[in-house]
């Protein structure tokens, strides 16, 4: 049985990973190993394997004993140690779900439903790391993936509108802070079904507006608002998370000519799922029924949903979504550019498919290897 590392495991990503690992009964097939940077010594979580104590994520002989390790603890570790490891001559599996290494040339991103002939190429040549993909564009080609493999895709503008918890546990909280605020400040008013709806705004207004308003996380009030700014900011006028949308699209689908991919990323107060709104230019123009079967054969996550209002807006929302692998996808429709131009819209659990799952689907692949 091979020896697995488990780094982040409590944490929010490393959390959703272990709680599919248990139900999806991974752990039966591995002989796992929890670390912890915090805690060495203290009791490992019992996945039905008999009591063992944490190991130091630090000790990278500790580490090196590993035939494979699964990292949620975050990029700064990954940096800290996984030039260690390689250095003590570690020829390990490395899976990890922050972005350190993703574009390295040494490294893989998974999304197999996607790309699982890039990762078994890979695999067949000798690569060694195995890291998941940034969860707005696991999500994007977990939706409309079919398109791409069909080869119809010219280029696509994807505007996001994500998720709080892409920023952290932290940041959900504070969302939850900021609307309990916003509602605090007007709770009286709104008991009143005679006061006036634009006393409640102005106060409302007033309160985010505030030095109070707890918004140390994020930077700026999103309950009530928004943020157009997601990552750090580029020469080029592009925020960090939205240069990843091109960079590592094209890296998963191994594409060779660079697809074009580009748009704003908009945080938005929704918990854990991320949407995307898309203009895709297909290279050709095809029947609208022959766009939703090439989409709904992309993978069987695929929740297919009919450009209808109250299906859209019971089946294509976060709140549908949310805690799910389903993958939605709806509103797709020819827009008036043109018959190649086409709108989709596209939800998806960013702790599902955008971290946790790739990761222990490549687990899964190296075990069955
Ligand atoms: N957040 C997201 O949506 C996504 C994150 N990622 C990547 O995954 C990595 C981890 O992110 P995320 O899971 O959000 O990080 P967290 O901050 O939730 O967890 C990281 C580590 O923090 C330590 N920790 C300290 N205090 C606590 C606490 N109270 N509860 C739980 N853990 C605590 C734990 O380490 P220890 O047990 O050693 O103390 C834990 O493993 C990052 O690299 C991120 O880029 C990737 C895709 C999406
Ligand atoms: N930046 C993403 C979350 C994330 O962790 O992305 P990455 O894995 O590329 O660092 C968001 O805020 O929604």
């Amino acid at each position: 049985m091979k020896r697995v590392g488990l780094v982040g495991w409590r944490g929010m990503v490393g959390s959703v990973l272990m709680e599919r690992m248990r139900a999806e009964n991974d752990f039966a097939l591995i002989d796992p190993v929890f670390f912890t940077t915090s805690n060495v010594g203290g009791a490992a979580p019992d996945v039905g394997k008999g009591a063992s104590s944490l190991q130091d994520a630090k000790s990278i002989a500790a580490l090196a004993a590993m035939d494979v390790i699964i990292s949620c603890q975050g990029g700064d570790y990954t940096n800290a140690i996984y030039p260690q490891l390689r250095a003590a001559g570690w020829d390990g599996y490395w899976i990890d779900a922050a972005s350190a290494l993703r574009m390295e040339a040494d490294a893989v991103i998974v999304l197999d439903p996607v790309n699982r002939g890039v990762i078994d190429a890979a695999l067949a040549r000798g690569v060694r790391n195995y890291i998941g993909g940034n969860c707005t564009n696991s999500i994007l080609l977990m939706g409309v993936g079919g398109l791409f493999k069909a080869g119809l895709v010219e280029w696509v503008s994807s505007m996001t509108y994500q998720a709080a918890s892409g920023a952290g546990a932290q940041n959900m909280r504070e969302l939850l802070a900021q609307m309990g605020a916003l509602h605090a400040s007007v709770a009286e008013l709104l008991a009143d079904p005679a006061s006036a709806i634009l006393d409640i705004d102005r106060k409302v207004a007033a309160t985010m507006r505030d030095e109070a308003f707890p918004a140390q996380h994020f930077g700026a009030p999103l309950a009530g608002s928004l943020i157009p700014w997601i990552d750090k900011q580029l020469d080029n006028g592009q925020s960090k998370e939205e240069w990843k949308g091109q960079a590592e699209v094209n890296k998963i689908l191994g594409t060779e000519s660079t697809i074009p991919v580009d748009g704003l990323c908009v945080r938005i107060g929704a918990m854990r799922c991320h949407s995307l709104a898309l203009t895709l230019k297909l290279n050709r123009d095809l029947p609208l029924a022959d766009i939703e079967a090439l989409i709904r054969e992309g993978n069987p996550w695929v929740k297919y949903v009919a450009n209808e209002r109250p299906l859209s807006m019971q089946e294509l929302t976060p709140a549908a979504v949310t805690g799910k692998l389903d993958i939605a996808v709806g509103r797709v429709r020819k827009l008036n550019m043109g018959p190649q131009y086409l709108s989709a819209f596209v939800c998806g659990d960013q702790l599902l498919w955008g971290a946790a799952e790739p990761l222990r689907r490549m687990l899964r692949i190296l075990l069955e290897a």
